[in-house]
């Protein structure tokens, strides 16, 4: 065994970049799904929404300097809003051209614009209505008495229409390769909102969908599909506290996407997953490494 090897049975190692075993035996889920994952640990919860800020702003300057505009998927949850709460913050957040960055959304709870518990209004309090974002560009997920009056399934239509029209032919998909696809994961590990065992995961060829009975509420939803999220190039998993350690370790090990959303959750050339210590406090044998806290 190589010392590098030898030393991995050490719990993880904060900052550090660790590869899942998928992607160091080059699986065959690794690659039916996209890239495999690179796990990276953060000390706590505060320090992986800086970091994660950070490196949001880091990648949307890159991509707009080569292409010009870049879009990123938002995504609910505290760790979620907390990422948009500190991007809002950073002085380095004006490097961004807000007026040239599409926005989309993974999942939106179906409830009526301007609803507290609604993903778009955590996002527009933490950072869209502080910054100066194209309204044009901010593709918010439908709601109840909007003009698909109240059946999330005609609102989960339109918006795929909405992502079939942003689509270019180099894209390979029905749906723009998003440049940043931000998730959150629950403790079940469902991604946006793919809860297990939910036959929106079966799901290949729309790329968003209804969603009833949520086990988290609330019950009704609209879910981008994997279809669409594994379009992204870059998927960024993000998990803060111990709630979600068995569901980090679960979706970094050879689990499948019907019970482990979250291992169905690929980029096309990154998958990230940005964890603090105790999300990443049950990683599997082999992934943690050297040196922790
Ligand atoms: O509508 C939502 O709630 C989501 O988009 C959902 O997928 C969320 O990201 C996870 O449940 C994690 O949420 P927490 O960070 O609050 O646990």
């Amino acid at each position: 065994m190589s010392d590098e090897r030898a030393e991995s049975a050490a719990a993880p190692a904060v900052g550090r970049e660790m590869h899942s075993p998928a992607d160091r035996e080059g699986s065959a889920s690794a690659e039916r799904y996209g890239a495999p994952p690179t796990v990276i640990v953060h000390p706590d919860a505060d320090l992986l929404a800086k970091a994660t800020a950070a490196r949001i702003v880091t990648r949307l300057v890159d991509v707009q300097a080569a292409r010009g505009t870049a879009s990123i998927v938002l995504t609910g949850g505290s760790i979620g809003i907390a990422v948009l709460a500190e991007l809002a913050e950073v002085p380095a957040r004006d490097a961004i051209d807000w007026r040239r960055l599409e926005i989309w959304w993974g999942d939106e709870r179906f409830l009526p614009t301007g609803d507290a518990e609604r993903n778009e209004t955590g996002a527009r309090e933490a950072l869209l209505d502080h910054v100066n974002v194209d309204p044009g560009r901010v593709h918010a997920m439908p709601a109840p008495g909007g003009p698909d009056g109240d059946e999330p399934e005609r609102g989960a239509e339109r918006y795929a229409r909405s992502l079939h029209a942003a689509a270019r032919p180099d894209d390979h998909a029905d749906v723009p390769s998003f440049d940043v696809c931000l998730l959150g994961i629950g403790p079940d590990a469902h991604v946006a909102s793919l809860f297990p065992e939910q036959p929106a995961l079966y799901e290949e060829e729309r790329t968003v969908v209804a969603v009833h009975g949520a086990p988290k509420p609330p019950p009704t939803r609209v879910s981008l599909t994997f279809p669409a999220i594994r379009a992204a190039r870059e998927v960024w998993v993000i998990a803060s506290g111990e709630g979600k350690a068995d569901a980090v370790r679960l979706a970094l090990s050879e689990a499948g996407p019907i019970q482990v959303p979250a291992s169905g959750a690929r980029g096309r050339s990154r998958t990230l997953f940005l964890l603090d210590r105790a999300a990443a406090s049950k990683l599997p044998a082999g992934l943690a490494a050297p040196g922790a806290l």
